[in-house]
């Protein structure tokens, strides 16, 4: 474990300036605030969870104090913001970002995608080659111990990984996310149908080693963070034996499953073509018993309005991946359209490497421009996603998506505290503001009042600073149920 000494406590108090998405569109900004999470292993209902939320509060010790009067103060751990300056809101508390769709095999690919790659051919040439190639055990656990490490930099809390077909490099990665502290679904790639002869597995074997994985996890790893997820890894790569099959497994262990869908144009008449008896792309997951309220369907981009009907009614969500969307040209996803179409289960992902950023706040930015370009090109203002709006996908969208709402996402009295620590002033940020664009803690205006626009500043300018111009350089700290995974 590599967990700093603050597990020794049994209760921590976050105090500071908590901000966070609780509802589509919205920002919640909490000053002054003590946040108390119970740290003590002999109670697991309880144990990395937030159990109260004190606002306006002047002392966090009183107030933990008078909260458990059994608590003595040795036990208890203060956290403060690292820095504060002048008393201005430079840092505060967010919730940690949850990554819904990330192919963890695929991160030395990270960057290199061949300037005219669309989707088939981009999986023959780059990523197949790359993912057969961590059946090698140490190239597994290199690439997959920079990755964790990396996504969790970025302020990543909770993430969705494919790996590959591989069984034992699938464990690594598990053993990979238990030892950095990681919240993860891990999911063994599923494939044997239309699959290169080097990179592809027969039904059975399929099956038997995700039922194999399934048992690691749940019996050997047992590891409450983790959570296996069945992964199918798209239509065309499966047999209807394997789809039902893995199917009928996710069913009877109540587990996620996780695939993409309707991404390119190619891929969707291929579909049509392999599955003649379906109505549409989306049909062939339903019909071959993948499509539930625990299915994450990545991309989603190009879908019929049946389609988006059938999606709502089985309540499964979305992974929206901006990033890997415009660089393997597959399309814009509609996803201010798809909220006023019902769909409320909508998430980001990295989708790493198709995406070149392993940040889901880069995700976010790319999400916020390609609805603009949508705006643009429909002559529609309302296809525009807000910041605001981006954040939400970025945090409490994403845990809707992994049907964990009531867990993670936002900060909640009985959700997991996970959760990140921005610092707009952190030594190595490269954001440039000004003392005066900064509002106090206290709420008073910045001085030079003569100028108009600086009387404009508020909070919502700071965060939207934030958003447009940080990186992981202002992610200072990072907490995963309670535990600190980055310092
Ligand atoms: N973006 C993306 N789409 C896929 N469709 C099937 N496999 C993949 C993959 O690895 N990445
Ligand atoms: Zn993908």
């Amino acid at each position: 474990m590599t967990f700093s000494d603050e597990v020794k406590k049994t209760f921590i108090t976050f105090y500071g300036t908590f901000v966070d998405t609780p509802e589509f569109g919205s920002l919640r900004i909490r000053k002054d605030t003590a946040v108390g999470v119970c740290m003590d292993v002999s109670i697991p209902d309880k144990f990395g969870k937030i159990q109260f939320i004190v606002e306006d509060c002047k002392d966090p010790l009183k107030i933990t104090l008078q909260y458990d009067s059994s608590l003595i103060e040795e036990n208890i751990q203060i956290v403060v913001h690292s820095t504060n300056y002048d008393n201005h809101i430079n840092t505060f508390f967010f919730p940690g970002f949850i990554d819904t769709h990330i192919h963890a095999s695929q991160y030395p690919n990270c960057g290199i995608l061949g300037n005219d790659s669309t989707l088939l051919d981009w999986l023959n040439k780059y990523t197949f080659p790359t993912e057969a190639a961590l059946s090698h055990l140490p190239y597994a656990e290199k690439v997959y111990d920079k990755v964790v490490s990396r996504t969790l930099a970025n302020g990543t809390t909770t993430a969705t990984y494919f790996t590959t077909i591989d069984l034992e490099a699938s464990k690594i990665m598990a053993k990979t996310c238990v030892m950095h502290g990681q919240r993860a679904l891990i999911g063994k790639v599923c494939m044997d149908s239309n699959s290169p002869d080097y990179y592809i597995e027969t039904c059975k074997e399929s099956v038997s080693s995700l039922v194999e994985f399934v048992d690691y996890i749940e019996n050997e790893l047992c590891e409450p963070l983790i959570q296996p997820i069945v992964t199918p890894r798209f239509a065309p790569s499966c047999s209807r034996n394997l789809m039902e099959k893995i199917g009928n497994l996710a069913k009877d262990k109540s587990l996620h499953i996780q695939t993409h869908l309707s991404e390119n144009f190619n891929e969707i008449n291929w579909v049509k073509e392999l599955f003649p008896e379906c109505e549409s792309y989306t049909d062939v997951y339903n019909k071959y018993g993948l499509l539930n309220h625990r299915t994450i369907l990545a991309h989603s981009i190009h879908l019929t309005a049946e389609e988006i009907d059938l999606i709502k009614l089985k309540q499964s969500g979305i992974a929206h991946c901006p990033i890997s969307n415009t660089s393997l040209t597959s399309g814009e996803c509609p996803i201010k359209q798809m909220y006023t179409d019902g769909i409320e289960k909508i998430g980001l992902g990295t989708d790493v490497s198709a995406g070149y950023s392993c940040s889901i706040l880069e995700s976010a930015k790319a999400a916020f421009s390609v609805s603009r370009h949508l705006a643009i090109k429909k002559e529609n203002q309302d296809a525009k996603l807000s910041v605001n709006e981006c954040l939400y996908l970025a945090t409490m969208g994403g845990a809707k998506v992994l049907d964990m709402e009531k867990q993670i996402g936002s900060f909640e009295i009985g959700k997991s505290f996970d959760c990140q620590e921005i610092d707009l002033r952190s030594p190595t940020s490269t954001i440039d503001i000004f003392e005066w664009q900064v509002p106090t803690l206290s709420g008073t205006k910045p001085k030079i009042t003569q100028l108009n626009k600086l009387e404009a500043f508020d909070i919502n300018d700071v965060i939207s600073k934030w958003f447009f111009n940080a990186d992981d350089r202002n992610v200072v700290k990072v907490w995963v149920n309670g535990h600190n995974v980055k310092n």
